[in-house]
């Protein structure tokens, strides 16, 4: 690219009066500039946006280890840095130019030179790859930054971009979705990506522990504090002091409760059952659940002002009939992760692949990962063929000679699941997706039916309109 008279130049130099002559200078020369007093911020201006050209001091705060050439390099090895510096050496010299940079000038430094330096720099800089390879690139480069989450549909970069930017701060966020679709994979994503990620991540599914044990096993209990309580036991909020708390199924909590982590997350303190000494934590709450809490508000359900604290940041995850292409990704994942060593299984057929794209996995990405898993055990040939899948997905093939072929090889074990399957279906139907009332009908717990719901794929929630 030729020197263009709009090329955008960071000037970073911590003497006040060069920086503005500088800065005047180019501009009237045509430039735009951005000057900056260190090296923080000119890292910090160089990660917000692209620059043509940098020209940088060496000797100023925060570069007591040539940082911004460093990292300048290592990041944006296409944008060209000139160093000028009052106080040359030969180590710096030498590391300036190990490092590739487009020239070394010292202070004072006459403008002509400066500004031929700048115009040698901007034309000898490496062709800009046209827009669309250069959005790839970015687009590539963002969804590297998240390994954990599979996808590179436009919901899900989206996703990306917004949980680089909140995982910095402190913000508690609140992460709603259809069941299945990756709200705890996003909650340890934003822990990982955050000032907290030394500490633990602590999991507290609401929907796990009973509402009688619920304050012991949040707040810790001391010994003989009530009938069971045989030993001292730290509750589960001190074991992420510093760290994050993410309570799943937050929806599920229970009326008193509600009123009771609502104080905890007001004050950052909670008292131990059987103590009068309030403890102090330090944690982020991330909460998720796939109700429509503005409905169970409405009802009365829910807290509105627990609502308010809990969702200072509110993340929408995209359900997978809504995410193009990531099923396809997605599937080679799990075909990857759960196929046995000795496996023959290397892939998909075409019209496996069409089923996936068809269907609308009212379970997300939990249901995709069942039947993948369900796939490579029945699968006799080297390709997961129809025959493979489960009858809910082949009635979305549109050939019906495929239809047909239903699963004919399942195993018992495979038959008795499918059985299972349909029974909590019919169940959840019955009671319009009230968990506790189809629990009560199948004789178990509520804490036992939600976890079968799980296994299954199967969100309550879809019964209930
Ligand atoms: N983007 C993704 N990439 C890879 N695996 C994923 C992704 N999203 C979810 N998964 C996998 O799908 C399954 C369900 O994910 P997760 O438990 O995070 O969903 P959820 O929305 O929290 O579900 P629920 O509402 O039922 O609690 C897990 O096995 C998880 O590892």
């Amino acid at each position: 690219m030729t020197d263009s008279p709009t090329a955008r130049i960071l000037i970073a130099d911590d003497e006040p009066l060069y920086l503005r002559t500088t800065g005047e200078l180019l501009r009237k020369a045509g430039y735009s500039c951005e000057c900056v007093g260190d090296a923080r911020a000119a890292v910090e201006a160089l990660s917000r946006e692209t620059f043509d050209l940098v020209l940088s001091d060496l000797n100023m705060p925060g570069n007591a280890e040539l940082e911004l050439l460093r990292q300048g390099r290592a990041r944006w090895p296409n944008t060209p840095l000139i160093v000028v510096t009052g106080v040359p050496s030969l180590p710096t010299a030498i590391e300036s130019v190990r490092l590739g940079i487009a020239d070394y000038l010292l202070k004072p430094v006459r403008f002509d030179d400066l500004l031929s330096s700048v115009r040698r720099a901007l034309a000898r800089r490496p062709l800009a790859p046209p827009a669309a390879e250069r959005d790839e690139i970015e687009r590539r480069a963002l969804a590297a930054r998240f390994p954990e989450i599979i996808g590179d549909s436009p919901p899900m970069l989206e996703l990306f971009d917004v949980i680089d930017r909140v995982a910095k701060t402190d913000a508690n966020i609140l992460i709603t979705g259809e069941s299945g679709t990756g709200k705890e994979v996003t909650a340890r994503a934003i822990h990982r990506h955050s000032p907290r990620a030394q500490h633990n991540f602590q999991v507290i599914d609401c929907t796990a522990v009973p509402e009688t044990l619920f304050e012991s096993v949040l707040f810790g209990h001391v010994k003989g504090s009530f009938t069971g309580a045989v030993k001292d036991q730290e509750g589960l909020l001190r074991r992420c002091h510093l760290g994050t708390a993410f309570f799943d199924e937050i929806g599920e909590l229970p009326g008193p409760l509600q009123a009771k982590l609502l104080r905890v997350i007001q004050e950052q303190t909670f008292t131990p059952v059987g103590k009068s000494e309030p403890v102090q934590v330090d944690t982020r709450f991330l909460c998720a659940t796939n109700r429509d809490l503005e409905l169970e508000m409405n009802a009365g359900r829910f807290r509105r002002d627990l609502f308010y604290r809990l969702s200072v940041i509110h993340l929408e995850l995209p359900p997978l009939r809504q995410r193009g292409g990531d099923v396809v990704l997605l599937a080679q994942k799990f075909l990857t992760d759960l196929r046995p060593n000795d496996s023959h299984v290397e892939g998909f057929s075409d019209e496996v692949l069409d089923c996936f794209k068809r269907y609308a996995w009212p379970g997300n990405i939990r249901e995709l990962r069942n039947v993948v898993e369900r796939a490579v055990a029945l699968e006799r040939s080297d390709q997961i063929g129809t025959s493979s899948l489960p009858p809910a997905l082949l009635a979305s093939a549109p050939d019906r000679s495929v239809r047909r072929e239903g699963a004919a090889g399942a195993s018992r074990e495979q038959a008795l699941e499918e059985a299972e399957h349909a029974f909590l279906i019919s169940l959840l139907q019955q009671h319009q997706g009230n968990v506790s009332h189809a629990a009560e009908q199948a004789g178990m717990s509520r804490q036992g039916m939600h976890k079968l719901l799980k296994k299954h794929a199967i969100s309550a929630a879809r019964f209930r309109d």
